[in-house]
């Protein structure tokens, strides 16, 4: 039977607390208005990750079994003071979208999680923290979006911005000032997937300066895969664009964090930009978190399958999930699973071209995340915005080719695969099968972290 939700301070969930004004959390910490929890306890974990992605304690007055909608831009107010009750105004709170956030909370093993409108709108609420002359330490192999907007906060805001190799946890050390305000941090990096280490990472980048705090970007792997909080992190934000709604009909982005006043700085950003989700895209990502551990284990097989075809066919191939990777013990020490996304190079920009052009099956599409398997070149389409020069300085392979594997047949989509590659000429087939043309000059090359 399960255990009737409590509100603030540990009464049960019909009592009021006395003070409307004042809302405490199980730790008894400060929150802004807010319903009463709608998710178990305080938001902790009690079963296994699978379960509690679907379960919840709604307190809907007909017990409806899916959260409504409040489509709602106002609600009407008792007295003429005003801020007596739970909501006044959506961009403040939302009960569809609080119902989300505590739902996101205990998922993300976090005190507090916070809903917006895309995953940029979450580190742009982040970086908001950040003050002129204060530094970012980042990495060299960043989402083009993410050095977009950091290029920007570099050349107009003041903010000093050091891209440096992250796979390097002690070199990122030595890059950690008294000016450095924040560590943020991609793994497995979009899109050369190497891996990060976190808990170093955080662990010396807190003893060189206690007042940095360590953000990880956690779109990659999910909270399916990988709680950064639980290793060192102070903020995690993801796209919520991508596994966590699952079907690429919304635009989301999440932030969790353990520490109160952090969270309320990051809720008073959002507050005041007006950056909330919206209450039907809560109820869409609400509906899509449900699903994520089932679409995350037939995404993860069928991405292991298709990567071990590739391999076994010649192609240099970046998959956590291979022994191959140069970080394979690093990432299984982090994480749950490897995720559902891979690359791959042919050694010919033009080739790849033809190759994601030939597919049928997968989607030329950035993105990823989705139950539909999609293929795209990167340094055209998703990091794009990362100039050529910048690019080739960070030896981004002009070749590589993405594949963001979905739910479908693994059968069906080696398949298409096989054809697509037979297609543009990737492949020399022979009596025997076929093996990557130009894996004869990708033999020479350098080892993935290098
Ligand atoms: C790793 C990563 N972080 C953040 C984002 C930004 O998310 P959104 O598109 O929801 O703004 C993306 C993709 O867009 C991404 O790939
Ligand atoms: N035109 C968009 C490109 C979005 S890329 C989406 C996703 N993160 C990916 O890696 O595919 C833009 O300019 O941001």
């Amino acid at each position: 039977m399960s255990t009737p939700p409590t509100n603030g301070n540990g009464s049960s969930s019909t009592s009021k607390p006395s003070n409307p004004l004042k809302r405490v959390d199980l730790d008894g910490h400060d929150l802004p208005p807010s319903p009463a929890p709608s998710s178990p306890r305080n938001g902790r974990r009690r079963y296994a990750l699978a379960t509690e992605l679907v379960y919840t304690e709604s307190k809907d007055q007909y017990g409806a079994s899916s959260v409504p909608i409040y489509q709602s831009a106002t609600f009407k107010q008792s007295t003429a003071q005003g801020g007596q009750s739970e909501y006044d105004y959506t961009r403040s709170g939302n009960p569809t979208r609080t119902h989300l956030e505590r739902h996101l909370a205990k998922i993300m093993n976090a005190n507090r999680a916070l809903a917006v409108g895309s995953g940029m709108g979450a580190l742009d609420v982040v970086s908001r923290l950040l003050r002129p002359g204060d530094e970012v330490i980042t990495g060299d192999d960043l989402y083009g979006g993410t050095h977009r907007l950091l290029t920007y906060l570099a050349t107009n805001m003041g903010i000093v911005v050091k891209h440096v190799d992250t796979t390097d946890a002690e070199g990122v050390r030595s890059h950690i000032t008294e000016k450095t305000a924040m560590v943020l941090l991609e793994t497995p990096t979009n899109p050369l997937i190497k891996i990060v280490d976190i808990q170093t990472i955080a662990r010396a980048a807190h003893e060189a300066n206690p007042k940095a705090i360590v953000v990880v970007d956690n779109t990659m792997l999910s909270p399916m895969l990988l709680n950064p909080l639980d290793i060192g992190a102070d903020v995690v934000y993801e796209s919520g664009t991508k596994y966590l709604s699952g079907h690429h009909d919304i635009m989301a982005g999440v932030l969790a964090v353990n520490d109160t006043e952090l969270g309320n700085k990051l809720f008073f950003m959002i507050n005041s930009t007006g950056c909330g989700l919206t209450p039907n895209d809560c109820f869409l990502l609400m509906r899509g978190v449900k699903t994520l551990a089932i679409r995350m284990e037939k995404q993860q097989a069928n991405a292991q399958a298709i990567a071990e075809f590739l391999e076994s066919h010649g192609f240099r191939v970046r998959y956590p999930g291979l022994k191959s990777h140069p970080q394979y013990d690093l990432h299984w020490s982090m994480a749950r699973g490897a995720g559902a996304v891979l690359s791959f190079e042919t050694g010919d920009p033009a080739v790849s071209a033809r190759i994601v052009e030939a597919a049928r099956l997968w989607g030329i599409s950035v993105s990823f995340g989705c139950v539909n398997s999609l293929i795209s070149m990167p340094c055209q389409m998703s990091h794009a915005s990362i100039d050529s020069k910048t690019r080739a300085e960070r030896q981004m392979p002009e070749d590589i080719i993405r594949l963001c594997v979905g739910i479908e047949d693994a059968d069906d989509l080696i398949d298409d695969l096989s054809r697509a590659l037979v297609q543009a000429g990737a492949v020399t087939v022979t009596l025997d099968g076929f093996h990557a043309t130009g894996a004869a000059e990708e033999v020479g090359k350098a080892p993935l972290t290098e």
